[in-house]
């Protein structure tokens, strides 16, 4: 089971202490129990546990813990080029984000890899990562046949008929198998259980197990409940942290052995910053004592905006026929083969990209009329709906997560900087997007379940309007990475981890979740975080096992 309390007699107890039991660091926290059987292992998480939790175990129900109480409910800065209002969803439970979310599952791509190797992310691998995921314990697989209506069939079919594209039975193993993913329709893989419609999570598939008794891990502690405000340095190394525990009780834990923070690309930054590690202009400024100046914490934030366009439909959405009313997706090639090869934020080393796909949209069977709605649009009778939504797989803006006052409880400042990248590359995609989906729009057998198209509606046509219309509804996939980026810590001053995912200039301490990604996938995040958070144990074991060999040397 997990536990609310940490007796003051166990504050020296852990030679392994994780931060954040979300998806990185579930995996972390079991495969560490596992790898590691004599090691003790403490995972603090500031949630209470999902183990009984069907509003979150029932992956129907995700938009209802939208905003609830198991989310931290970020905000954005002012957005001029796009739209101030995206609230940024961060699950606050066992879990993480793989809690909470839609569980689209994607394989990252070659071209992906490659460009976070060309910032310094050595060793990260397309291979390697098709060895760590192939290894995952999560439920990765396309969308069950019962779970596909004649809507979403419908639609997959005219996307191909319209744009001429290939229908794609499992992305995955087009990925594995190709390395790419350059044009192409189909149903999406999904981490989940078909039969009973529960979510493969991470907590479900790496913690569920030990919690029920199944794979007893005596040495594995899972602490819900608990918010760490502080990493404690000592000299060059981390000692350890501070936590308050759900009574109130503070407690100060030093780590035996390492102190791995896995608390998302929010919440990792924010924790260092006001621990007095990040830019030391920023932290002195508002008067927190510098510890370590780590220029590159918060920066490099990134994500994948969408914008939506939006149909009423003249018959009924088939009823309860679907995975999470997002089955199916569609991936494009805005332009030319090549095109991606110059520098930019995406890509600074203006790698080749061939052909790999520049835009997808997702398809929901639900009015997501979040936006549409405060512009003005009309509202659409639940069961009515169906949208597209066009997103920038690589998008060539960069933000930024800072501080605003020195107090804990004042959420970091993120500011997207959506649209702001200098070629207008982001919003053209959205642009293309928007007449790619109404081209399919005019394709039987989709077109025949269409009454109209509510937002943004046919008189809105030049790519002016459409820019701005886009730009204004946008928002977000939920998929914010970057803030503290892997790099060559040697050459490049704002890199914040090393290729061993070890914090620069602090020995005892790793980062392992999306924070690290030197740049977004192309693909939706989550399985390239859990690859992290895999290779995150394996090099662990492998330092303590090298460890270990040198002790067992004879000294001559
Ligand atoms: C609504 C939504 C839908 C999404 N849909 C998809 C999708 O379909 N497919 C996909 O690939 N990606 C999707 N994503 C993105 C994906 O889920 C995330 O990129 C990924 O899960 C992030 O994992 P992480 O380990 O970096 O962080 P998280 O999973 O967020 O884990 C961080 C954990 O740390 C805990 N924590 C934070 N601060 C502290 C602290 N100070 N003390 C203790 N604990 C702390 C948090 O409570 C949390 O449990 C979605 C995200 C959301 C929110």
């Amino acid at each position: 089971m997990t536990t609310n309390h940490l007796p003051e007699s166990d504050v020296a107890k852990y030679d392994y202490i994780v931060v954040g039991g979300g998806t990185a660091g579930c995996v972390v926290a079991s495969r560490l129990a596992e790898y590691l059987p004599r090691k003790n292992i403490l995972l603090i998480e500031a949630g209470p546990s999902d183990l009984t939790d069907e509003r979150v175990l029932d992956l129907r129900r995700w938009l209802s813990l939208l905003g609830g109480e198991l989310d931290y409910d970020y905000g954005t800065t002012e957005q001029p080029n796009g739209n101030s209002h995206i609230r940024h969803s961060r699950a606050k439970v066992l879990g993480g984000c793989s809690s909470h979310n839609t569980l689209i599952s994607f394989r990252p791509l070659q071209y992906d890899l490659d460009i976070w190797q060309s910032l310094g992310a050595k060793g990260w691998t397309f291979p390697l990562f098709m060895r760590l995921l192939d290894r995952l314990r999560t439920t990765v697989q396309p969308v069950h046949a019962r779970h596909r209506n004649q809507l979403c069939k419908d639609w997959v079919q005219s996307c191909s008929d319209a744009l001429n594209i290939p229908i794609i039975s499992d992305f995955n193993r087009h990925i594995k198998e190709t390395g790419s993913l350059d044009e192409g329709v189909g149903f999406l893989s999904i981490s989940y259980n078909p039969d009973n419609g529960y979510r493969s999570s991470a907590s479900v598939a790496y913690i569920h197990p030990i919690l029920r008794g199944d794979e007893p891990r005596p040495n594995l502690t899972v602490l819900t409940n608990a918010w760490v405000s502080r990493v404690n340095v000592a000299g060059d190394s981390v000692a350890g942290v501070n936590l308050t525990l759900q009574d109130g009780t503070r407690r100060t834990l030093a780590a035996k052995a390492e102190t791995i923070l896995c608390a998302g690309a929010i919440d990792t930054s924010r924790l260092l910053l006001h621990s007095g590690i990040g830019p030391a202009a920023q932290l002195s400024g508002l008067g927190i004592p510098v510890v370590r100046d780590i220029p590159g914490v918060g920066e490099n934030l990134q994500d994948h905006p969408e914008s939506i366009i939006m149909w009423e439909l003249n018959k009924p959405v088939p009823p309860n026929q679907t995975t999470m009313d997002s089955d199916a997706s569609i991936f494009l090639r805005r332009e030319p083969p090549n095109a991606g090869a110059i520098p930019s934020a995406a890509n600074p080393y203006g790698l080749s990209d061939g052909g790999v796909t520049d835009l997808m949209m997702h398809c929901y069977q639900i009015p997501f009329t979040l936006n549409t709605l405060r512009l003005g649009y009309p509202d659409v009778k639940d069961g009515h709906a169906f949208c597209m939504t066009p997103n920038i797989p690589r998008p060539r803006s960069r933000g930024r997560l800072y501080l605003t006052s020195a107090d804990p409880n004042v959420k970091p400042a993120l500011d997207f900087r959506y649209f702001t990248d200098p070629g207008g590359y982001d919003a053209a995609t959205l642009v293309y997007g928007m007449r790619a989906a109404r081209e399919v729009a005019q394709q039987s057998p989709f077109k025949d379940w269409i009454k109209r198209e509510v937002a943004p509606g046919p008189e809105v046509q030049s790519d002016e309007d459409l820019s701005n219309y886009a730009r204004r509804a946008a928002h977000t996939v939920y998929h914010p990475v970057g803030t503290t980026r892997m790099g060559d810590v040697a050459r490049d001053g704002m890199a914040v981890v090393d290729e061993r995912l070890r914090l620069r200039g602090l020995r005892g301490v790793r980062i392992a979740d999306a924070g690290v990604f030197p740049t977004i996938p192309t693909i939706n995040p989550m399985l390239t975080v859990l690859g992290v958070g895999e290779r995150c144990a394996e090099m662990i074991l492998e330092e303590t096992e090298a460890l270990e060999a040198q002790k067992a040397q004879p000294k001559l």
